[in-house]
């Protein structure tokens, strides 16, 4: 689940530099792979800092102050296609036609069938194995149709309606053509989210788009907006244009931004991600009393930091039971579960939580995380806490049984890695060593979620069901996802992916 911003100002001596940097650290969260920026500058120029590594490794004095230019786009990167290579990381530039770079948050579900057009038909050369490297070609591909020797706003819409036509999946984009504009869709489905505000800068107004609104909040936009599913937006100099491009799809944002990835001081798609958080836990612990009974002998609720502590609040506060930190989070740590690796994710949980003897020993202790993916944090969890003197340990996730891959944007390729797949809640309780797992109900999620929009009627919940609302996820397509991207062959990288450089643009990045 990448994240991604872009920001034109209207002051056009301005540096838009610094506000992206900063909105790349707010959306941290949501990939620490690489990270990105790449701006327009004078003359049409294009300039551009990209690596591995978080925000704060990739980014310092000397590497943002050759970002000039008044409107740039930011990335920073989970990998759900292709490699962690160096050139993989995003923004990603072509230069024709225009010269156009584009950010990408999603994953695309017919990425060779896109190759192959690319290769065979567009005759464009394809560098990496990422799907975002597509997408960018595929605009510049209908751009180049239009055969015309300067962009215009009709031919912008009409390339981003056809690439809504061949690109198929989940896909949060901001791009911009240099010295023209910034401009941002999201797909037909509005699976992965992204929003937009404007700031009064002088006369004029500066516009940002960015996948969580906290970005805006923070560096003062007002008149937050979410790109609707389907709809392209154009900022240049002199106008803002919109164009729902696209109305008969099914809008269905993922379910796992409120579960998981998003910030909960994020609004996606007018669902506050907080007040979600609280319904969860609200019906949580209907499921407990379900489970356990009302006289069940729980003595504490204790969240697994960071994600589930707003629902293990409320859940412990509609039980009546004791809510207590048990678990004290390294906050030099980040998340564990977009880390690349199953060994790294599970030498982490033991890095990043500690639990504290005295709020387990010799108790019956209720442990809540948002999700249980593969299981590693759980089963390490469970463990400390029967180290730490627990009695009992019952185990509650706000997400029910997660035992389907996901093709739009989150790294789970592969059922087999799933510790609930072809499980029962007893299998899954004794696999990661509890007690009793208790899952929230998948009806419960999504009317958690619909609370603040019922006018929205599905969810992506592929996870769940199985049920895939974009693309032709066929058992094939599934097969094959599961022989390339699972952990095994994920870590065999040859030496040329891992190489340091990217080629293109001037490359203000150097590894320390
Ligand atoms: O079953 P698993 O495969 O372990 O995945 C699920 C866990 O991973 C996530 O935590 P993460 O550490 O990524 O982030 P957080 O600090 O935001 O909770 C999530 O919140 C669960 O705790
Ligand atoms: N998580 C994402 O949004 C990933 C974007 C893109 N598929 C990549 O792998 O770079
Ligand atoms: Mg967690």
């Amino acid at each position: 689940m990448c994240g991604i911003s872009g920001l034109i100002l209207s002051n056009t001596k301005g540096m838009a530099c610094p506000d992206i940097f900063e909105s790349l650290g707010m959306l941290q969260h949501r990939g620490q792979d690489a990270a990105g920026i790449v701006t327009s500058g004078p003359n049409g120029r294009l300039y551009q800092c990209k690596g591995n590594g978080l925000v704060r490794d990739i980014f310092d004095e000397n590497h943002l102050r050759p970002l000039v230019g008044y409107m740039g786009v930011g990335h920073v990167r989970y990998p759900t296609a292709g490699s962690s290579a160096h050139a993989e990381a995003q923004p990603f530039y072509v230069n024709s036609p225009y010269g156009l770079v584009l950010a990408h948050n999603g994953n695309l579900v017919n990425a060779e069938e896109l190759r192959h057009f690319l290769d065979h038909e567009a005759h464009r050369h394809i560098n990496t194995d990422s799907d975002s490297e597509l997408l960018v070609n595929i605009l510049a591909n209908n751009l180049q149709a239009t055969g015309k020797f300067r962009v215009n706003e009709e031919d912008l819409f009409n390339s981003i309606r056809d690439l809504f036509k061949q690109c198929h999946g989940g896909y949060a984009c901001v791009g911009m053509i240099t010295a023209y504009g910034l401009f941002a869709f999201r797909d037909p489905n509005g699976i992965r989210p992204l929003v937009y505000g404007r700031r009064q800068n002088g006369t004029g107004y500066d516009y940002m788009f960015a996948s969580e609104s906290v970005v805006l909040d923070s560096l003062g936009f007002t008149d937050v907006a979410d790109v609707l599913p389907g709809e392209a937006i154009i900022v240049t100099k002199h106008a803002v244009s919109k164009r729902h491009l696209i109305q008969d799809q099914i809008f269905s944002p993922c379910v796992f931004e409120y579960v998981y990835f998003a910030r909960p001081d994020s609004i996606i798609d007018g669902i506050s991600v907080y007040k979600s958080r609280l319904e969860m836990g609200e019906a949580l612990a209907e499921q407990v009393l379900r489970k356990l009974g009302p006289d069940n002998d729980i003595d504490v609720v204790i969240p697994v930091p960071d994600t589930s502590r707003v629902s293990a609040l409320q859940l412990s506060y509609k039980l009546n039971i004791l809510f207590r930190e048990g678990f004290i989070k390294n906050r030099y740590v980040g998340r564990t579960f977009i880390m690349p690796g199953q060994e790294m994710r599970r030498k982490s949980v033991r890095r990043k939580l500690n639990a504290m003897a005295l709020e387990f020993a010799g108790k019956n202790v209720l442990l809540v995380d948002d999700s249980i993916v593969r299981g590693t944090t759980s089963r390490e969890i469970v463990q400390m806490a029967r180290d730490a003197g627990a009695k009992k340990v019952y185990f509650a996730s706000c997400a029910p049984p997660i035992r389907y891959p996901n093709v739009y944007g989150i790294d789970m390729p592969t059922s087999a890695e799933l510790v609930a797949h072809e499980r029962t809640e007893e299998q899954i309780a004794e696999a990661i060593g509890a007690d009793t797992v208790i899952y929230q109900g998948l009806e419960d999620l999504v009317r958690a979620c619909r609370k603040l929009r019922p006018d929205i009627t599905q969810f992506d919940t592929s996870v769940f069901d199985g049920t895939y609302v974009a693309g032709d996820i066929t058992p094939d397509y599934l097969r094959d996802l599961e022989n390339l991207r699972n952990d095994n062959a994920k870590n065999g990288g040859s030496a040329i992916e891992k190489a340091p450089e990217t080629i293109g643009l001037h490359n203000s990045y150097r590894p320390k």
